[in-house]
């Protein structure tokens, strides 16, 4: 069914809020189905991650107001009000008038009329007083300030002040508050990053070079995953430029086997068989039989001949393949604090409780993950956190019971400064997502 923008948004914020589905799964879904034109895509864009980004800036304003406790709130007329709100409060060019008409449309049709007179009650008296609603100063509620400026949840506002201290929270906040530009990695089996860059700027779309990965882009205007396609199909893939790292980390050479233990949807281990070439072997394994086709899929796109998915739960891999492969990444599963910029749900998703399983998880995949690896050969662990307990925590765990492992120092290859030697970006000193790659070679 053909929607307007603001019912496919409010459509997919209720796919979300209610029913946990993935913003980024949802959103590209609905593109492709309504078929937007460029300006509506952006909208409808804008409007889903926009109010998703902001939520509890939202949340705070609709309890400020209203009358009844948001959390006894029908999911339906929570989903309108907040997507209103979202336009009222933070798209300038958007006409007010024309927020709330089409938020009472939204509530008449999938509500009632009592939700609709509610809905205009509230977004109505919200506007009115738009200009009163403050959040607490930093000395009246330091935490509070940071969570509602920035909109990220309180608990984590404070692990990080616990972490990095009140400044660097500061700036990264104020980093994951940002909308990200798109960044596309240059399938360097087929073209060169400049003749790629010339082929976008031919097209209209602005790009520039990303300053630490050799192949990646940076479009400065998002095109659609449509016209993207149309441009640069098979000639690169989206990746963020962390990621784009961790290939040259490992640095496949000819005549090797190569181990990605974590691998869908690919990206890195498409990455590796472009470095490694043809000479190269490179294994995906993967837990998920729906996730390895994924793997399948972007190889084909970019020409890749030299990679085989196996399905296969990495933590009983090193059984299975004892000194098999001369180099194995663990691109373990992790909490993502690194790219909430990107994820704009996520930060609503996590709870503390969920941080306290991942570490004794990625241990064991690490354990097993380097068995695989020959004498001589190397292992490869990256997360995309900032999340010490899943990053230097883990590997220094697994050196300090394997002497036979040392680490590799990252950084400065790389063009970052470190004090450690592994890579721990961080977005309030690097300008990039968060991310952690250490190396290591066995004796
Ligand atoms: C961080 S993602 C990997 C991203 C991928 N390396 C890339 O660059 O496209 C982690 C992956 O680990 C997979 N995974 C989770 N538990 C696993 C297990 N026990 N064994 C193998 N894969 C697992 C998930 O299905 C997910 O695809």
């Amino acid at each position: 069914m053909k929607m307007n923008v603001r019912e496919a948004a409010f459509h997919s914020l209720l796919a979300v809020c209610k029913d946990g589905g993935y913003s980024n799964i949802i959103v590209s879904k609905t593109i492709q189905k309504q078929n937007f034109d460029d300006r509506d895509r952006r909208f409808y864009t804008e409007l889903v991650y926009g109010t998703l980004r902001t939520l509890n800036y939202l949340d705070h304003i609709i309890s400020t107001v209203s009358t009844r406790d948001i959390k006894k709130l029908d999911p339906v007329c929570l989903a309108i009000l907040r997507c209103g709100l979202y336009q009222l409060f933070f798209m300038d060019k958007v006409p007010p008038s024309a927020a709330c008409n089409e938020a009472v449309k939204t509530a008449r049709r999938f509500g009632n009329a009592g939700m609709a007179k509610f809905v205009n009650a509230l977004l109505r008296n919200s506007l009115r007083k738009k200009e009163t609603f403050t959040v607490p100063t930093p000395t009246e509620d330091a935490i509070l300030h940071l969570s509602l400026t920035y909109h990220q949840p309180a608990w984590l506002v404070r692990k990080w002040v616990k972490d990095f201290g009140r400044e660097e929270t500061t700036a990264l906040c104020r980093y994951f508050d940002r909308v990200p530009d798109l960044c596309i990695r240059t399938n360097t089996t087929r073209t060169t990053r400049e003749a790629l860059m010339t082929l976008f700027t031919q097209k209209g779309v602005p790009c520039r070079c990303a300053l630490h990965a050799p192949e990646g882009i940076y479009l400065e205007k998002n095109p659609g995953i449509r016209t993207l396609t149309e441009i640069a199909g098979g000639l690169g893939m989206i990746q963020d430029e962390p990621s784009q790292l961790v290939a040259h980390v490992v640095a496949p050479q000819a005549g090797e086997v190569i181990f990605d233990v974590c691998a869908a949807p690919g990206g890195k281990t498409t990455h590796l068989a472009a470095l490694g070439g043809r000479g190269c072997l490179v294994y995906g394994f993967d837990i998920y039989e729906h996730k390895l086709k994924l793997i399948k899929e972007n190889a084909r796109m970019l020409g890749l001949e030299n990679i085989r998915t196996v399905l296969q739960d990495a933590v009983l891999l090193g059984r299975k393949y004892a000194a098999k492969a001369d180099r194995v990444l663990v691109d373990a599963p992790c909490s993502g604090l690194g790219i909430l910029r990107r994820k704009p749900d996520l930060r609503w998703r996590k709870r503390p409780e969920d941080l306290k399983a991942l570490p004794p998880f990625q241990r064991q995949l690490l354990e097993s993950a380097a068995k695989c690896v020959k004498p001589g050969g190397i292992l490869v662990y990256s997360t995309c956190t900032i999340n010490e307990e899943e990053n230097g925590a883990v590997v220094d765990s697994f050196l300090a019971a394997h002497a036979e492992f040392k680490a590799v120092p990252v950084g400065d290859s790389l063009g970052f400064r470190q004090d450690t030697p592994y890579l721990c970006i961080l977005p309030q000193r690097d300008g990039l997502d968060g991310f952690f790659i250490a190396k290591m070679q066995k004796a």
